[in-house]
């Protein structure tokens, strides 16, 4: 197995999962025991609810046609005599071609298969032959085909870990759960069409960080520094991680970034997320209030089920996208910054919580699992496999009843129609933190 890029761990959402649990780049199937015991001898797990990003992808069309500029702009300028650069000229073909624009990939296939195994090794009550079988397992997905795609590699992953045949699920494409994103229209005004609403990411693009990136990458391959845009810049880091992520391979194109270059580029990606998709603006993580209501729904109506002793929904598995999980973890407050990521403040942030390398790789998942104790019935949340504490909730597993009290404001209130219902009347405002 060739080494990974020293750049591995600075690939944001378009990092591999194996660099989030490291552990996994020996066994790709080894779960960490203790990360899923119950909380207490006394506690039965019953019920597991999961919201997975898609597994590894091609990269969008807009990002292969960068990707494209970029070789092209080295193969006829590039001087420089580097043994890597001959390898780009003579070994590298363009094999990226639009209509690949973010489908899955086998790797991305491997990434749910192999997930499947682990939930199924880490929670094997309620990931069972006998709840498969039961009807007692649900999937909704996004209706891309990366994420149907992706529900068919993990149920795969799950017939093969259990040993069951080919099982008709209940399973549904619902956009207005996975993709709230494209339903809400204050979302769609207030950020991604307006120019302004990412105007940190546009500043830091113009940063003395990214000029000094754009001269050094410049300088490696010996062309003027204005032929390196940031955006050829980035199309580089995106390079270098793709033939990683889709291919294993630690890919020529790696030697154009060096980690003080991936550290900006990787603060660059971050900062998209966080005023796209997070805490820069209220609507973003607002726009994820029916994903929001539907899990508390469901967990309320397990704790019901439990009640009266029959619970007949044991597992749900989710599948969406970066833009599904980065608003949702922002409405439960998770990794939020004492001050907002900006331009200006790369340096500052170099211990940020909010680093999307360690959230949201490929196959990021959020676990929600209900415990039946002595005590009552508690909850554990688990990113990327390993318990996290909800914010300012000490407790790793808390009574169902605290974390509902926690977030009671938004279980009486996160409105949809409300938050996402143009006109909003002061237009897309930024949160305040
Ligand atoms: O930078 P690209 O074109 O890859 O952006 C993608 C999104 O990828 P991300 O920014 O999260 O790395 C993609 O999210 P995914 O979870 O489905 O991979 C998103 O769906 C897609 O629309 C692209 O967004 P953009 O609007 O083109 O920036």
């Amino acid at each position: 197995r060739p080494p990974a890029p020293p750049i591995a761990s600075y690939f944001g959402t378009k990092g591999r999962y194996e660099e989030v649990n490291p552990y996994l780049i020996d066994d790709i199937l080894s779960v960490n025991k203790s990360w899923s015991e119950p909380p207490s001898a006394d506690c039965r797990p019953a019920h597991l609810t999961a919201v997975v990003r898609h597994g590894t992808r091609f990269p969008t069309a807009k990002n292969i046609r960068r990707i494209g500029r970029l070789h092209d702009a080295v193969l006829r300028h590039a001087r420089s005599a580097h043994a890597w650069l001959d390898e780009i000229r003579a070994g590298w073909d363009m094999w990226y071609t639009e209509d690949m624009d973010g489908r899955l990939v086998e790797k991305g296939r491997d990434d749910h298969r192999h997930l499947a195994a682990r939930l199924a090794t880490a929670f094997p009550a309620l990931i069972s032959r006998e709840n498969l079988l039961g009807g007692r397992v649900a999937f909704v997905t996004s209706s891309k085909h990366r994420c149907v795609e992706s529900v068919e590699a993990f149920q795969q992953g799950l017939h093969g870990f259990l040993g069951v045949k080919e099982i008709s699920y209940r399973q549904t494409v619902n956009d207005k759960l996975m993709r709230f994103f494209d339903h809400c229209k204050n979302f769609i005004e207030g950020v991604e069409k307006n120019k302004t609403a990412l105007r940190e990411v546009e500043l830091f693009k113009s940063s003395a960080e990214m000029r000094n990136v754009q001269k050094r990458i410049a300088d490696r391959l010996q062309v003027p520094h204005d032929y390196i845009t940031p955006d050829l810049a980035e199309a580089a880091f995106f390079l270098c991680s793709y033939e990683f992520s889709i291919k294993s391979l630690n890919s020529p194109w790696c030697n154009l970034v060096d980690e003080a270059d991936a550290q900006v580029l990787e603060y660059k990606n971050d900062l998209k997320q966080y005023w796209k998709r997070a805490y820069g603006h209220d609507v973003s993580r607002k726009s994820s209030c029916p994903l929001f209501h539907d899990l508390f729904r469901r967990l309320d109506q397990v704790v019901y089920d439990i009640r009266f002793g029959v619970v007949t929904d044991a597992v749900t598995i989710k599948v969406g996208h970066a833009e599904t999980l980065l608003p949702l973890l922002s409405l439960l407050g998770f990794f939020r910054n004492d001050k907002h990521l900006t331009a200006m403040n790369f340096r500052e942030q170099r211990q940020r919580a909010f680093r999307t390398s360690q959230i949201a790789p490929y196959a990021a998942n959020l676990v929600f699992v209900l415990y039946e104790c002595d005590d009552g019935v508690r909850l554990r949340f688990l990113l990327n496999e390993r318990p996290l504490a909800f914010p300012d909730l000490s407790d790793p597993a808390p009574l169902y009843q605290t974390v509902r009290d926690h977030y009671m404001r938004l279980l009486n209130g996160c409105d949809f129609q409300k938050e996402c219902e143009l006109p909003r009347g002061r237009g897309t405002t930024r949160s305040e933190l």
